[in-house]
């Protein structure tokens, strides 16, 4: 039995975690955790999560024993528990976006205490997507414009999402691009014409979508269009279960989806 224990555990993902570790006859869930004066503390978690009594009371403190904590709250609480798992030698998966570079070089540090992984999407489907986009970026050339879009539900915090820096960065990391000199974020005013090299991201928020992402590979004459879209936040879910299973008996260093999910480019 691998014991989880979960931050966020009453958000949007969180809760949908511990419903799906609860029904999960490999886990088994020992800790539910949110933040200082969270309206659902003391209650079980299961009546949050929708899934009855699980005996698991919510609570700020981390004191229970587990393998592996998955959090889905914010950057400076994923820091937090991080730093919480790596002195009680606990492996964590955090899908919390948003992190800043110091907060990523944290999680490295963390990486050479305890297993980690740190994913903007959990999902199949966009890190298969990840690969796709660094191939075409890649076979397209120069002549191509590059434009991401991401729309999402209007409470998400972040902008622009996790993954649509990630596929910024595929596209990047295929081409030679750099991240700080050739990525814009939106248009607005005079702007000129569109260099060549420049990679555009663009955040829609609308009611409740749960996660969309295209890439625009556009020339002149034609273009190419490349769509994710997550139906259910439990796409995501079931990827990070997935990832907790596989980190629990794992030795300390950062560990990815493309490990999980064994995506051969
Ligand atoms: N990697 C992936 O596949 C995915 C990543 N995400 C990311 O996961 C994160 C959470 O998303 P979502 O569930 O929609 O957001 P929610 O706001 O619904 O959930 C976040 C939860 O964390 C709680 N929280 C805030 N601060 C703390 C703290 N200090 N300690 C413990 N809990 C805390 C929040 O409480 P309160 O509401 O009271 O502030 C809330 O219950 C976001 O960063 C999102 O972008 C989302 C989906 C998929
Ligand atoms: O906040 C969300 O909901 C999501 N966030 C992730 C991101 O920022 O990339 C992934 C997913 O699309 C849902």
């Amino acid at each position: 039995m691998i014991e989880i224990a979960i931050n966020g555990a009453c958000g949007r993902m969180g809760s949908r975690i511990a419903a799906l570790v609860f029904e999960d006859s490999e886990l088994k869930l020992v800790a539910a955790l949110e933040r200082p004066g969270h309206q659902s503390l003391g209650k079980d978690v299961g009546l949050v999560a929708g899934c009855g009594d699980t005996g698991i009371i919510i609570t700020t403190a981390f004191n229970a024993h587990a393998d592996v904590l998955i959090d889905f709250s914010s950057p400076e609480s994923a820091i937090a528990i991080g730093e919480i798992c790596a002195k009680k030698n606990v492996a964590v998966v955090v899908g919390a976006t948003g992190l800043n570079p110091q907060q990523h070089e944290k999680m490295q540090h963390f990486s050479r205490l305890i297993p980690c992984l740190v994913s903007p999407n959990m999902s199949v489907g966009v890190n298969v997507l990840f690969n796709l986009v660094a191939q075409v970026a890649k076979m397209v050339g120069k002549e191509f414009d590059i434009e991401i879009i991401e729309t999402h539900h209007r409470f998400k915090k972040d902008s622009p999402s996790g993954t649509a820096l990630r596929l910024a960065e595929k596209v990047c990391e295929a081409t030679g691009r750099k991240m700080d000199e050739d990525v814009v974020y939106g248009r607005s005013g005079i702007t000129g014409e569109r260099p060549l090299n420049e990679i555009g991201i663009h955040a829609v928020r609308s009611g409740d979508v749960i996660g969309d992402h295209t890439v625009i590979f556009g020339s002149l004459g034609e273009r190419i269009e490349i769509t994710h879209r997550a139906h259910t936040r439990d796409t995501f879910v079931r990827g990070a279960i997935r990832a907790a299973k596989f980190i629990a008996k794992k030795p300390p260093g950062m560990y990815s989806m493309s490990d999980v999910l064994q995506i051969q480019p």
